[in-house]
Protein backbone atom coordinates (compact mmCIF):
# COMPACT_ATOMS: atom_id res chain seq x y z
CA UNK A 1 0.00 0.00 0.00
CA UNK A 2 1.19 3.44 -0.99
CA UNK A 3 1.53 6.42 1.44
CA UNK A 4 0.11 8.80 -1.22
CA UNK A 5 -1.41 7.93 -4.43
CA UNK A 6 -1.63 11.14 -7.27
CA UNK A 7 -4.52 10.06 -9.72
CA UNK A 8 -4.95 10.32 -13.03
CA UNK A 9 -2.05 12.55 -13.41
CA UNK A 10 -0.87 13.76 -17.15
CA UNK A 11 3.46 13.18 -17.05
CA UNK A 12 4.51 15.00 -20.26
CA UNK A 13 5.41 12.34 -23.24
CA UNK A 14 4.18 9.23 -21.02
CA UNK A 15 0.25 10.25 -20.96
CA UNK A 16 -2.24 9.65 -18.44
CA UNK A 17 -0.35 8.13 -15.23
CA UNK A 18 -1.42 7.01 -11.32
CA UNK A 19 1.79 7.88 -9.23
CA UNK A 20 2.63 5.49 -6.49
CA UNK A 21 4.65 7.08 -3.72
CA UNK A 22 6.23 5.07 -0.35
CA UNK A 23 8.39 6.34 2.34
CA UNK A 24 8.89 9.76 0.77
CA UNK A 25 10.12 7.92 -3.06
CA UNK A 26 8.36 7.14 -6.25
CA UNK A 27 7.39 3.41 -6.42
CA UNK A 28 4.96 3.51 -8.96
CA UNK A 29 4.34 5.07 -12.22
CA UNK A 30 1.67 3.41 -14.73
CA UNK A 31 -1.95 3.16 -14.78
CA UNK A 32 -2.70 0.38 -12.52
CA UNK A 33 -5.07 1.63 -9.78
CA UNK A 34 -4.13 1.03 -6.05
CA UNK A 35 -4.72 1.58 -2.62
CA UNK A 36 -3.14 4.05 -0.28
CA UNK A 37 -3.90 5.96 3.27
CA UNK A 38 -3.80 9.58 0.97
CA UNK A 39 -5.26 10.40 -2.52
CA UNK A 40 -4.50 13.17 -4.36
CA UNK A 41 -6.98 13.38 -7.73
CA UNK A 42 -4.90 15.37 -10.03
CA UNK A 43 -7.67 15.26 -13.00
CA UNK A 44 -5.31 15.31 -15.80
CA UNK A 45 -2.73 18.18 -13.94
CA UNK A 46 0.62 17.79 -15.27
CA UNK A 47 3.00 16.65 -13.39
CA UNK A 48 6.45 17.77 -13.59
CA UNK A 49 9.54 17.88 -11.01
CA UNK A 50 9.77 20.29 -8.30
CA UNK A 51 12.24 22.98 -8.81
CA UNK A 52 15.62 23.36 -7.05
CA UNK A 53 16.32 26.99 -6.11
CA UNK A 54 20.72 26.51 -5.69
CA UNK A 55 21.38 30.00 -4.39
CA UNK A 56 19.54 32.36 -1.86
CA UNK A 57 18.96 34.28 1.18
CA UNK A 58 15.27 33.86 1.95
CA UNK A 59 15.43 35.63 5.25
CA UNK A 60 16.18 38.57 2.84
CA UNK A 61 12.63 38.55 2.03
CA UNK A 62 12.10 41.03 4.87
CA UNK A 63 14.38 43.77 2.85
CA UNK A 64 12.13 43.11 -0.63
CA UNK A 65 11.87 45.94 -2.51
CA UNK A 66 14.77 48.05 -1.18
CA UNK A 67 17.38 49.99 -2.89
CA UNK A 68 16.54 48.65 -6.18
CA UNK A 69 18.56 50.42 -8.12
CA UNK A 70 22.07 49.92 -7.02
CA UNK A 71 24.54 47.97 -8.46
CA UNK A 72 25.85 45.18 -6.58
CA UNK A 73 28.78 46.85 -4.69
CA UNK A 74 26.68 49.88 -3.50
CA UNK A 75 23.49 47.89 -2.72
CA UNK A 76 25.94 46.09 -0.31
CA UNK A 77 27.83 48.57 1.14
CA UNK A 78 25.53 51.90 1.27
CA UNK A 79 21.99 50.12 1.68
CA UNK A 80 22.09 45.68 2.32
CA UNK A 81 24.87 45.49 5.33
CA UNK A 82 24.24 48.78 7.01
CA UNK A 83 20.65 47.45 7.32
CA UNK A 84 21.59 43.69 8.49
CA UNK A 85 24.00 45.50 10.68
CA UNK A 86 20.93 47.18 12.10
CA UNK A 87 18.13 44.52 12.20
CA UNK A 88 19.07 40.62 11.63
CA UNK A 89 18.53 38.93 14.53
CA UNK A 90 17.16 35.48 15.16
CA UNK A 91 13.52 36.40 14.94
CA UNK A 92 14.41 38.37 11.91
CA UNK A 93 15.81 35.77 10.66
CA UNK A 94 13.31 33.22 11.81
CA UNK A 95 10.23 35.20 10.53
CA UNK A 96 12.29 36.06 6.96
CA UNK A 97 12.70 32.19 6.73
CA UNK A 98 8.81 31.74 6.77
CA UNK A 99 7.80 34.08 4.70
CA UNK A 100 10.75 32.94 1.96
CA UNK A 101 9.95 29.00 2.13
CA UNK A 102 5.63 29.96 1.97
CA UNK A 103 6.73 31.95 -1.24
CA UNK A 104 8.84 28.97 -2.34
CA UNK A 105 6.10 26.64 -2.28
CA UNK A 106 3.60 28.61 -3.60
CA UNK A 107 6.01 28.48 -6.90
CA UNK A 108 7.29 24.95 -6.39
CA UNK A 109 10.16 24.75 -4.95
CA UNK A 110 11.28 22.09 -2.55
CA UNK A 111 14.84 22.70 -2.24
CA UNK A 112 16.84 25.83 -1.16
CA UNK A 113 20.38 26.19 -1.19
CA UNK A 114 20.82 29.31 1.59
CA UNK A 115 23.45 31.26 2.58
CA UNK A 116 22.77 34.24 5.78
CA UNK A 117 23.11 34.36 9.59
CA UNK A 118 21.46 32.59 12.27
CA UNK A 119 20.57 29.80 10.33
CA UNK A 120 19.71 27.35 12.91
CA UNK A 121 16.50 29.51 12.56
CA UNK A 122 15.93 28.59 9.34
CA UNK A 123 16.64 24.73 9.87
CA UNK A 124 14.40 24.82 12.10
CA UNK A 125 11.48 26.51 10.39
CA UNK A 126 12.43 24.25 6.95
CA UNK A 127 11.71 21.15 9.20
CA UNK A 128 8.30 22.39 11.02
CA UNK A 129 7.33 23.29 6.95
CA UNK A 130 8.80 20.17 5.50
CA UNK A 131 10.54 21.80 2.64
CA UNK A 132 14.49 20.62 1.95
CA UNK A 133 17.38 23.32 2.20
CA UNK A 134 20.86 23.42 2.73
CA UNK A 135 22.05 25.88 5.42
CA UNK A 136 25.37 27.31 6.09
CA UNK A 137 26.07 30.68 7.64
CA UNK A 138 27.71 33.43 5.25
CA UNK A 139 32.01 33.06 6.64
CA UNK A 140 33.62 36.63 5.84
CA UNK A 141 37.17 38.25 7.08
CA UNK A 142 35.29 40.64 9.35
CA UNK A 143 32.80 40.39 12.44
CA UNK A 144 29.45 39.94 11.72
CA UNK A 145 26.43 38.98 14.59
CA UNK A 146 27.31 35.41 13.80
CA UNK A 147 31.19 35.68 14.93
CA UNK A 148 34.16 38.14 14.77
CA UNK A 149 37.62 35.98 14.01
CA UNK A 150 38.76 33.82 11.77
CA UNK A 151 38.87 31.02 14.49
CA UNK A 152 35.39 31.85 16.12
CA UNK A 153 33.75 31.65 12.75
CA UNK A 154 35.35 27.88 12.09
CA UNK A 155 34.77 27.09 15.36
CA UNK A 156 30.64 27.81 14.91
CA UNK A 157 30.75 26.12 11.90
CA UNK A 158 32.09 23.02 13.36
CA UNK A 159 29.33 23.01 16.20
CA UNK A 160 26.91 24.02 13.39
CA UNK A 161 27.99 21.19 11.36
CA UNK A 162 27.30 19.01 14.30
CA UNK A 163 23.83 20.45 14.54
CA UNK A 164 22.72 19.47 11.16
CA UNK A 165 24.58 16.46 9.99
CA UNK A 166 22.29 13.82 9.00
CA UNK A 167 19.00 15.86 9.76
CA UNK A 168 15.37 14.99 8.50
CA UNK A 169 15.03 17.58 5.40
CA UNK A 170 17.82 19.65 6.15
CA UNK A 171 22.07 19.50 5.48
CA UNK A 172 24.91 21.71 6.47
CA UNK A 173 26.96 23.53 4.01
CA UNK A 174 29.81 25.81 4.74
CA UNK A 175 29.29 29.20 3.11
CA UNK A 176 32.43 31.42 2.76
CA UNK A 177 30.81 34.50 1.67
CA UNK A 178 33.42 35.18 -1.36
CA UNK A 179 37.40 35.44 -2.72
CA UNK A 180 36.57 39.16 -1.98
CA UNK A 181 35.38 38.70 1.14
CA UNK A 182 37.28 35.96 2.68
CA UNK A 183 41.21 35.47 2.13
CA UNK A 184 43.55 32.84 0.97
CA UNK A 185 43.54 31.53 4.81
CA UNK A 186 40.07 31.17 5.41
CA UNK A 187 39.21 29.77 2.27
CA UNK A 188 41.50 26.44 3.13
CA UNK A 189 40.62 26.47 6.66
CA UNK A 190 36.88 26.00 5.02
CA UNK A 191 37.92 23.74 2.22
CA UNK A 192 40.27 21.26 5.23
CA UNK A 193 36.57 21.50 7.09
CA UNK A 194 34.81 20.07 3.77
CA UNK A 195 36.75 17.40 3.53
CA UNK A 196 37.29 16.27 6.58
CA UNK A 197 33.63 16.46 7.02
CA UNK A 198 32.44 15.64 3.17
CA UNK A 199 30.50 19.04 2.80
CA UNK A 200 29.50 21.21 0.11
CA UNK A 201 31.03 24.61 0.13
CA UNK A 202 28.16 27.36 -1.69
CA UNK A 203 30.06 30.51 -2.56
CA UNK A 204 29.35 33.89 -4.34
CA UNK A 205 32.11 33.63 -7.54
CA UNK A 206 32.89 35.90 -10.28
CA UNK A 207 29.94 37.92 -9.53
CA UNK A 208 30.72 41.51 -11.58
CA UNK A 209 33.86 42.80 -13.20
CA UNK A 210 34.45 44.70 -10.90
CA UNK A 211 35.15 41.72 -8.57
CA UNK A 212 37.59 40.25 -11.31
CA UNK A 213 39.46 43.34 -11.29
CA UNK A 214 39.48 43.17 -7.44
CA UNK A 215 40.85 39.70 -7.31
CA UNK A 216 43.26 40.61 -10.10
CA UNK A 217 44.92 43.29 -8.18
CA UNK A 218 45.11 41.39 -4.91
CA UNK A 219 46.06 37.76 -5.82
CA UNK A 220 47.46 38.56 -9.54
CA UNK A 221 44.53 35.96 -11.07
CA UNK A 222 41.12 36.04 -12.17
CA UNK A 223 38.79 34.91 -9.26
CA UNK A 224 38.18 30.87 -10.58
CA UNK A 225 41.87 30.54 -11.19
CA UNK A 226 42.87 32.31 -7.86
CA UNK A 227 40.49 29.42 -6.07
CA UNK A 228 42.26 26.77 -8.23
CA UNK A 229 45.51 28.18 -7.41
CA UNK A 230 44.92 27.61 -3.44
CA UNK A 231 43.36 23.90 -4.02
CA UNK A 232 39.84 25.30 -2.89
CA UNK A 233 38.24 23.17 -6.24
CA UNK A 234 36.47 19.99 -6.46
CA UNK A 235 33.07 18.48 -7.45
CA UNK A 236 31.70 19.77 -3.51
CA UNK A 237 31.93 23.51 -4.51
CA UNK A 238 28.91 25.29 -5.63
CA UNK A 239 29.44 28.50 -7.27
CA UNK A 240 26.90 30.94 -7.41
CA UNK A 241 26.90 33.65 -10.36
CA UNK A 242 30.13 32.43 -12.13
CA UNK A 243 28.97 35.30 -14.61
CA UNK A 244 32.50 36.36 -15.59
CA UNK A 245 34.67 33.33 -16.32
CA UNK A 246 37.88 33.08 -18.95
CA UNK A 247 38.14 30.05 -21.13
CA UNK A 248 40.83 29.14 -19.02
CA UNK A 249 38.54 29.23 -16.05
CA UNK A 250 36.05 27.53 -18.38
CA UNK A 251 38.08 24.81 -18.56
CA UNK A 252 38.94 24.31 -15.07
CA UNK A 253 35.15 24.70 -13.73
CA UNK A 254 34.60 21.56 -16.17
CA UNK A 255 37.73 19.64 -15.43
CA UNK A 256 37.29 19.87 -11.49
CA UNK A 257 33.25 19.16 -11.47
CA UNK A 258 32.63 22.58 -9.47
CA UNK A 259 28.85 22.77 -9.65
CA UNK A 260 27.84 26.76 -11.15
CA UNK A 261 24.24 28.35 -10.15
CA UNK A 262 23.59 30.89 -12.70
CA UNK A 263 20.89 33.78 -11.02
CA UNK A 264 20.43 35.59 -14.08
CA UNK A 265 17.56 38.03 -12.60
CA UNK A 266 19.44 39.05 -9.87
CA UNK A 267 22.36 39.67 -12.42
CA UNK A 268 20.21 41.39 -14.53
CA UNK A 269 18.64 43.68 -11.50
CA UNK A 270 22.20 44.69 -9.93
CA UNK A 271 23.39 45.32 -13.45
CA UNK A 272 26.13 42.58 -13.17
CA UNK A 273 25.58 40.96 -16.67
CA UNK A 274 24.87 38.13 -18.02
CA UNK A 275 26.61 34.36 -17.59
CA UNK A 276 27.01 32.54 -20.66
CA UNK A 277 25.14 29.58 -19.36
CA UNK A 278 24.69 27.74 -22.78
CA UNK A 279 28.55 28.14 -23.77
CA UNK A 280 28.48 26.14 -20.14
CA UNK A 281 26.41 23.78 -20.73
CA UNK A 282 27.65 22.69 -24.24
CA UNK A 283 30.79 22.14 -22.52
CA UNK A 284 29.10 19.21 -20.61
CA UNK A 285 29.68 21.91 -17.18
CA UNK A 286 26.63 20.85 -14.24
CA UNK A 287 24.76 24.49 -14.56
CA UNK A 288 21.70 25.03 -11.47
CA UNK A 289 19.82 27.72 -11.29
CA UNK A 290 18.56 30.03 -8.18
CA UNK A 291 17.06 33.31 -7.78
CA UNK A 292 19.11 34.76 -5.44
CA UNK A 293 18.12 37.18 -2.36
CA UNK A 294 14.45 37.99 -2.42
CA UNK A 295 15.82 41.77 -2.75
CA UNK A 296 17.89 41.48 -5.35
CA UNK A 297 15.50 39.16 -7.79
CA UNK A 298 13.24 40.63 -6.04
CA UNK A 299 11.18 37.11 -5.87
CA UNK A 300 11.86 33.16 -5.39
CA UNK A 301 9.84 32.55 -8.01
CA UNK A 302 12.33 29.47 -9.83
CA UNK A 303 9.31 28.92 -12.76
CA UNK A 304 9.97 32.89 -13.54
CA UNK A 305 13.74 32.64 -13.25
CA UNK A 306 13.46 29.11 -15.68
CA UNK A 307 12.11 31.63 -18.69
CA UNK A 308 14.35 34.50 -18.00
CA UNK A 309 17.41 32.16 -18.20
CA UNK A 310 15.95 30.90 -21.86
CA UNK A 311 15.70 33.90 -23.06
CA UNK A 312 18.34 35.77 -22.12
CA UNK A 313 20.35 32.58 -23.85
CA UNK A 314 18.85 33.15 -26.91
CA UNK A 315 18.76 36.93 -27.26
CA UNK A 316 22.39 37.20 -26.70
CA UNK A 317 23.53 34.33 -28.80
CA UNK A 318 20.92 34.92 -31.54
CA UNK A 319 20.42 31.48 -31.10
CA UNK A 320 16.92 30.08 -31.37
CA UNK A 321 18.03 26.84 -30.72
CA UNK A 322 20.24 28.27 -27.09
CA UNK A 323 18.52 26.32 -24.54
CA UNK A 324 15.95 23.67 -25.69
CA UNK A 325 12.69 23.49 -23.44
CA UNK A 326 14.32 20.08 -21.63
CA UNK A 327 17.47 21.11 -20.83
CA UNK A 328 15.79 24.47 -19.52
CA UNK A 329 13.96 22.10 -16.96
CA UNK A 330 16.57 20.38 -15.75
CA UNK A 331 19.00 23.05 -15.08
CA UNK A 332 16.02 24.18 -12.88
CA UNK A 333 15.03 20.86 -10.99
CA UNK A 334 17.34 17.52 -11.60
CA UNK A 335 20.71 19.54 -11.46
CA UNK A 336 19.87 21.08 -8.42
CA UNK A 337 18.85 18.17 -6.60
CA UNK A 338 21.82 16.09 -7.95
CA UNK A 339 24.11 19.08 -7.42
CA UNK A 340 23.95 18.34 -3.76
CA UNK A 341 23.52 14.62 -3.53
CA UNK A 342 19.93 14.00 -3.57
CA UNK A 343 18.29 11.76 -5.99
CA UNK A 344 14.97 13.49 -6.97
CA UNK A 345 14.11 15.92 -9.94
CA UNK A 346 13.00 13.38 -12.51
CA UNK A 347 9.61 11.75 -12.20
CA UNK A 348 10.78 7.93 -12.21
CA UNK A 349 10.37 5.43 -10.17
CA UNK A 350 13.01 4.85 -7.46
CA UNK A 351 13.31 9.07 -7.43
CA UNK A 352 12.34 10.67 -4.24
CA UNK A 353 9.00 12.51 -4.87
CA UNK A 354 9.32 16.25 -5.41
CA UNK A 355 6.67 17.22 -7.64
CA UNK A 356 4.63 19.65 -9.05
CA UNK A 357 1.09 19.28 -10.42
CA UNK A 358 0.46 21.96 -13.07
CA UNK A 359 -3.02 22.97 -14.01
CA UNK A 360 -2.61 23.45 -17.39
CA UNK A 361 -6.39 23.55 -18.02
CA UNK A 362 -6.53 27.74 -18.32
CA UNK A 363 -6.74 29.71 -21.61
CA UNK A 364 -3.36 31.27 -21.09
CA UNK A 365 -2.05 27.45 -21.52
CA UNK A 366 -4.52 26.64 -24.09
CA UNK A 367 -4.09 24.91 -26.54
CA UNK A 368 -1.09 22.38 -25.72
CA UNK A 369 1.06 21.19 -27.42
CA UNK A 370 4.17 21.18 -25.57
CA UNK A 371 3.80 21.18 -22.34
CA UNK A 372 7.48 21.87 -21.27
CA UNK A 373 7.68 24.54 -23.89
CA UNK A 374 4.63 25.71 -22.43
CA UNK A 375 5.18 25.58 -18.66
CA UNK A 376 8.29 27.81 -19.06
CA UNK A 377 7.28 30.06 -21.89
CA UNK A 378 3.40 30.37 -20.89
CA UNK A 379 3.05 29.16 -17.47
CA UNK A 380 2.78 31.41 -14.48
CA UNK A 381 4.13 30.05 -10.56
CA UNK A 382 0.19 30.37 -9.52
CA UNK A 383 -0.94 27.98 -11.82
CA UNK A 384 1.18 25.23 -9.59
CA UNK A 385 -1.34 23.48 -7.74
CA UNK A 386 -0.10 20.74 -5.74
CA UNK A 387 3.76 20.80 -4.54
CA UNK A 388 5.05 17.77 -2.89
CA UNK A 389 8.34 17.25 -1.12
CA UNK A 390 9.57 14.08 -0.61
CA UNK A 391 6.48 12.13 -0.45
CA UNK A 392 4.86 15.05 1.87
CA UNK A 393 2.27 17.39 0.73
CA UNK A 394 2.88 21.15 1.66
CA UNK A 395 0.20 22.79 -0.92
CA UNK A 396 -2.93 21.13 -2.36
CA UNK A 397 -4.93 23.90 -4.92
CA UNK A 398 -3.07 26.10 -3.68
CA UNK A 399 -3.57 25.76 -0.44
CA UNK A 400 -0.21 25.82 2.06
CA UNK A 401 -1.26 23.19 4.28
CA UNK A 402 1.76 24.03 6.66
CA UNK A 403 2.01 27.51 7.15
CA UNK A 404 -0.61 30.12 8.44
CA UNK A 405 -1.15 32.99 5.66
CA UNK A 406 -2.49 35.51 8.05
CA UNK A 407 0.79 34.92 10.23
CA UNK A 408 2.79 35.83 7.10
CA UNK A 409 0.77 39.07 6.99
CA UNK A 410 1.35 40.07 10.54
CA UNK A 411 4.86 39.38 10.33
CA UNK A 412 5.42 41.53 6.70
CA UNK A 413 3.74 44.46 8.66
CA UNK A 414 5.88 44.05 11.50
CA UNK A 415 9.22 44.06 10.03
CA UNK A 416 7.83 46.86 7.66
CA UNK A 417 7.22 49.19 10.20
CA UNK A 418 10.24 48.72 11.99
CA UNK A 419 12.45 48.83 9.14
CA UNK A 420 10.89 51.78 7.39
CA UNK A 421 11.71 54.63 8.81
CA UNK A 422 15.39 53.13 8.79
CA UNK A 423 15.32 53.56 5.09
CA UNK A 424 14.93 57.54 5.41
CA UNK A 425 18.94 57.65 6.65
CA UNK A 426 20.00 55.51 4.09
C1 LIG B 1 26.93 36.73 5.26
S1 LIG B 1 25.52 35.95 4.68
C2 LIG B 1 25.36 36.39 2.97
C3 LIG B 1 25.57 37.81 2.67
O1 LIG B 1 25.49 37.94 1.28
C4 LIG B 1 24.80 39.10 0.97
N1 LIG B 1 24.34 39.01 -0.41
C5 LIG B 1 23.09 38.90 -0.85
N2 LIG B 1 23.08 38.82 -2.19
C6 LIG B 1 24.37 38.86 -2.59
C7 LIG B 1 25.00 38.82 -3.84
O2 LIG B 1 24.32 38.72 -4.97
N3 LIG B 1 26.34 38.90 -3.89
C8 LIG B 1 27.06 39.02 -2.77
N4 LIG B 1 26.50 39.08 -1.53
C9 LIG B 1 25.18 39.01 -1.47
C10 LIG B 1 23.75 39.17 2.00
O3 LIG B 1 23.19 40.44 2.07
C11 LIG B 1 24.50 38.76 3.24
O4 LIG B 1 25.15 39.85 3.83
ZN1 LIG C 1 23.75 35.74 -3.20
Amino acid sequence: MFDLLIKDAQLPGKGRVNIGIKDGVISYVGDRESHAKEIIHAHGKYVFPAFANMHTHISMSLLRGIGADFSLKDWLEKVIWPLEGKFVSPEFVRDGALLGIAESILSGTTLLMDMYFFEEEIGAVAQEVGIRIGLGFGILDFPTKVAKTQEEYIKRAREFVKVFKGAHLVFPVLCPHAPYTCGPSTLLKIKELADEENLYIHIHVAETKEEVERIRETYGKTPVMHLESLGFLSDRVICAHMVWLSEEERQVVKERNVKVVHCPESNLKLASGIAPVWDYVRRGIHVCLGTDGPASNDNLDMLEETSTMVKLQRGVSLDPKAMDSETALRIATYNGFSACGIKAGKVEEGYEADLILVDMDKPHLQPLYDPVAQLIYSAKSSDIDTVICKGKVLMEKRELKTIDMDYLRFIAKKWREQIESSLRSL
